[in-house]
């Protein structure tokens, strides 16, 4: 495809070269398109790659960045490899291994940044150490008991540190960094404006009302348990409409003194810990690469860029917007983003460093520039670049996504925007042929797969591909989803239904068979009559219940398993242990790799501690902890991702699924009982107190006033919302279970509540498919296909998640190919089949039938198949059924399959060797398979014969 041609705004953009400029505009415009060409444009006007920065949110971005700069320049890919285009995390990695080894001692820390000093990227792994830091710091202060007995979660403390680390508040050794014990306080000022706001009268028909805040502090007791210095409901909510004044000074001063103080001390010797075990987080990274530019003033005028373009601006942090400024030498600035698309504030984004932008801009300049000038250049001039026209969707889809961003997320919220306050957007294309809907349905998975098959095919969801409209596939077709859990489970409903689904995310790796059995291994080598070990090892070998139990308790363990044991007992590491297990089950996947990596990465790749693995594992489970793995079949699948996951992508047709209650929003606020929130400062939820007599946890009132100031902030969801639907090229639908949420209910539709009836639907689909052997008329009296032999769970295995119509698609690709047909592989499946047959150097036959006769008692059948290719040489015959499994778990029921073609094979040429296999085209290997004897085909026949006439009357029937 051609590269587009800018419009007049983005040519604007890309053309301004000097001077600082915003752009704050919506999905699809050209954001990136038009900062790519902003950067080509640079280098041909004579800038070198490494006077421009240019900052990207993922490292993939920043390589794809690269490519299309390479395809608009004189810059070859090699050329550009280490130009500083790049995400702010490894520019800050890159930063502090070259010029960062003292950069510790800005804080008062000795240890250094060695050149060995690793980014710890796993966030199991950091709270694994984190927890092994924490057990150490509470023997080494009993001064901090009070607060420390406060906690519930120590990941929820490591928490704080990356937030504060995110905002810019770090410790020194002796205190805090220039004024981070002020952002510790709060700004009461700020607090008082929200008192005020939450605290001002309702008007109601006959006079003024109740304020929000009183109403909110009714049941201000209520299942709590506060210290008997707190104000009761009467005394608190006395004055009417409104409470009191005085209640917001006297909820906002507290003593903080010893939490500031804990906070201080494990935040401070928890990056000493980190420093002397040579590992940084994301957080530290930031953290020192900031430090050290603030401090080393010589570094960061030699450093500073002549040009920086930030993309994604809405989902940088506070810190992320004081490192652009600092790296930042002139005011040649370009910021690019959108503030409906904020989604990252759980990695701390702050929307308004997009959305007021000027005045952080002023601000952050204030505050670096405190005791020395550190941003030099003008900041009075800023130009705002708008960009309207969108190139993804078609109108309609662009009128209705305005409203995600009004629409109410609970029932009693009141958004104080219209949709007249969101920037619309123009479609650049005229046609809307967009088809939008909503449906609700008891069974929401089914429901989301049998609309699915409805569209499939069907040309009322006509897609447009280079202006023209075609016929809708799979692969079309994104269900986008707001937690990761619905996305799960609707790719495993799809498995069971034959629905291709392909599942893109975090996978809970703990929880795979993977996992589990390495789990039992670890135990049994850890303790050499582990029950929970043994259990999982012998139900997997396939011993029933009653024989497990009667092991577990003689320990008689199978000869072949205590030696494999011994084996494992003999591994020098958890990696060498790792892999020796899932040789013997046979696990050479992704999971299988990933899991191998990470328990090297855990262990160092040198220690053998068992306990601490195991230990390792089962947290790991408790967390449910997700990872990111590559998962996807490829071919004609459906994409099944997560919101956050899409951000950036298109699909011409998409289903923003799971808008139910408690999961769009999310239900809950989380129990964290130490917290850091704008304008209120560093508080506690809960206080440690003998006020009693014994020691107990009491609620904290004053936090309680606070919060119900506060109120909780649902504009990221309805920014979810905006992100999902600006996605869509096409179509959009909406889907919801038996509790939609006021997200769903409140947007402009019709929803139509669905009875799903998939087996239908899939019925309809599957009658054209190759899984259904073609059977010629039988010339003899009775018929059989050899997929009649075979248990009919394979059929649903055997696609495993990639679909019969992928299948056939492959199958097809391979009969043409062999045949000499000028096709084109459009798969990686396609091309290991096209590079297999181009290996073959006999005669090809494809698409053979085949016809077996059998004898069955008195009866002959006759078995009928397609064989898919036929490799014949001089002195021996192959013959190959293409499987796209994924997996070899139906490998025993191909070989019945694979038995008749022999069979039929060997009477065709009998003095040549015959060679059944199987060609994987997931893979591209060959599994040759032994074939059954005639007296073993007989007996299935027979078995089968019976088996279909008592489920079916007398006559058999051919399938
Ligand atoms: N001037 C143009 N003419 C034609 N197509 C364009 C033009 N500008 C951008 N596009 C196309 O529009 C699509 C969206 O562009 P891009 O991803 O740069 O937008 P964006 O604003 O960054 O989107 P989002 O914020 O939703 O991630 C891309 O397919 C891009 O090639």
């Amino acid at each position: 495809m051609t590269e587009p041609t800018p419009n007049a705004r983005q040519r604007e953009l890309i053309e301004a070269i000097e001077g600082i400029h915003v752009v704050d505009a919506g999905a699809g415009t050209g954001k990136t398109f038009a900062i790519t060409r902003r950067y080509a444009n640079l280098l041909s006007e004579g800038y070198e790659p490494d006077d421009v920065l240019l900052v990207t949110f993922t490292n993939n971005a920043a390589t794809e960045m690269k490519e299309r700069v390479v395809a608009r320049c004189d810059y070859s890919m090699s050329a550009l490899r280490d130009a500083p285009i790049s995400t702010f995390h490894s520019f800050c990695h890159d930063l502090l291994l070259e010029y960062g080894a003292d950069a510790p001692s800005y804080l008062g820390i000795d240890d250094q940044i060695t050149q060995s000093t690793q980014l710890l990227e796993n966030e199991v792994i950091e709270a694994d150490r984190f927890r092994t830091f924490l057990s150490q710091f509470v023997d080494a202060h009993p001064e901090h008991e009070a607060v420390f007995r406060v906690l519930n979660d120590p990941t929820a403390l490591l928490e704080l540190i990356r937030e504060l680390a995110a905002k810019g508040v770090f410790p020194t050794v002796d205190g805090w960094y220039r004024d981070g014990a002020a952002a510790l306080d709060g700004d009461f000022g700020a607090f008082e404006e929200l008192f005020a706001e939450a605290n001002a009268p309702n008007e109601g028909a006959n006079g003024a009302t109740q304020s929000n805040l009183r109403t909110s502090l009714s049941g201000f007791e209520r299942d709590r348990c506060f210290l008997p210095d707190a104000p009761s409901e009467d005394e608190l909510r006395e004055g009417y409409p409104s409470i009191d004044d005085r209640w917001a000074e006297e909820a906002f001063v507290e003593d903080r003194e010893a939490l500031t103080e804990f906070i201080h001390d494990v935040y401070v010797e928890y990056i000493q810990f980190a420093v002397r075990r040579n590992y940084l987080n994301f957080s530290f990274l930031q953290l020192f690469a900031f430090v050290q530019l603030c401090e080393d003033h010589a570094l960061r005028e030699s450093i500073a860029f002549e040009q920086v373009m930030v993309d994604e601006f809405q989902d940088t942090s506070e810190i992320q917007f004081k490192l652009t400024l600092l790296l930042a030498g002139t005011d040649n600035l370009c910021v690019v983003g959108d503030w409906k698309q904020s989604i990252y504030g759980f990695q701390y984004a702050a929307v308004e460093n997009i959305r007021s932008f000027e005045r952080r801009l002023r601000a952050y300049k204030r505050e670096l520039n405190g005791e020395h000038e550190r941003v030099a250049f003008p900041i009075e001039e800023v130009t705002t670049i708008p960009l309207r026209r969108n190139y993804r969707s078609t109108q309609s889809i662009l009128d209705l996504s305005r409203h995600a961003l009004t629409v109410p997320a609970t029932g009693s919220e009141s958004v104080d925007r219209t949709v007249e306050d969101i920037d619309g957007l123009e479609a650049a294309t005229d046609r809307d042929h967009s088809t939008i809907a909503a449906f609700t349905s008891a069974s929401e998975h089914e429901a989301i797969l049998d609309r699915i098959e409805t569209i499939v095919g069907n040309d009322d969801y006509a897609v447009d591909e280079n202006g023209d409209l075609r016929t809708p596939r799979y692969d079309d077709i994104a269900v986008l989803t707001r937690t990761r859990r619905f996305g799960r489970e609707l790719q495993t409903t799809a498995d069971e239904f034959g629905v291709p689904v392909a599942y893109e995310g975090g996978v809970k790796l703990f929880e795979t068979d993977q996992a589990i059995l390495l789990l039992a291994w670890l135990r049994i080598l850890a303790d050499e009559d582990s029950r929970r070990g043994w259990a999982v090892v012998l139900e997997r070998a396939g011993y029933t219940l009653a024989e497990v139990e009667q092991i577990l308790d003689e320990h008689t363990y199978p000869d072949a398993m205590d030696a494999f044991r011994d084996r494992l007992a003999a591994m020098e590491s958890i990696g060498a242990i790792a892999r020796q297990v899932f040789e013997r089950y046979g696990f050479e996947d992704a999971y299988a790799s990933s899991l191998v990596a990470l328990l090297q990465d855990v262990s160092d790749g040198t220690t053998r501690n068992l306990g601490g693995m195991i230990r390792f594992i089962e947290r790991s489970l408790d967390a449910e902890a997700t990872h990111e793995i590559d998962d996807n079949p490829g071919g004609d699948s459906i994409t099944v991702q997560t919101i956050h996951a899409a951000k950036g992508l298109e699909h011409p047709i998409v289903i923003v699924a799971n808008i139910n209650r408690y999961s769009f929003p999310p239900a809950g606020g989380g129990d964290d009982r130490i917290r850091f929130e704008d304008p209120i400062g560093l508080r506690q939820t809960k206080l440690s107190s003998t006020a009693h007599g014994q020691p107990h946890l009491y609620d904290n009132w004053r936090y309680r006033v606070l919060s119900a100031c506060l109120g909780r902030d649902y504009d990221e969801e309805r920014r979810l919302l905006y992100v999902a639907m600006t996605r869509a090229q096409d179509h959009l639908l909406f889907s919801a279970g038996a509790e939609p949420s006021p997200l769903f209910e409140n947007l402009p539709l019709e929803p139509e509540s669905v009875e799903p009836d998939l087996e239908e639907s899939r019925i309809d689909r599957t009658e054209q498919t190759r899984l259904q052997v073609s059977i010629p008329e039988p010339d003899v009296p009775a018929g059989q296909s050899p997929h009649a032999l075979m248990d009919d769970r394979v059929f649903e295995d055997r696609d495993d998640g990639r679909g019969i119509e992928f299948g056939n698609r492959v199958h097809e690709f391979a009969e043409q190919y062999a045949d000499g047909e000028a096709v084109e592989p459009a798969s990686d499946d396609e091309r290991r089949v096209r590079d297999f047959i181009d290996e073959l150097e006999g005669e090809l036959h494809v698409e053979e039938d085949a016809y077996l006769p059998v004898s069955v008692g008195e009866q002959e059948v006759t078995i009928s198949g397609v064989i898919d290719l036929l490799h014949v040489t001089g002195d021996r015959v192959e013959i190959v059924d293409y499987k796209t499994d994924r997996t070899r778990d139906a490998e025993t029921e191909y070989r019945k399959q694979l038995s008749v073609y022999y069979h039929v094979v060997r009477q065709l040429y009998p003095d040549r060797e015959i060679e059944p296999s199987l060609f994987y085209s997931g893979k591209g290997t060959v599994v040759a398979i032994d074939p059954l004897s005639m007296e073993s085909l007989s007996d299935l026949v027979k078995i089968e014969r019976e088996s279909n006439r008592s489920d079916q009357g007398e006559n058999p029937t051919i399938r």
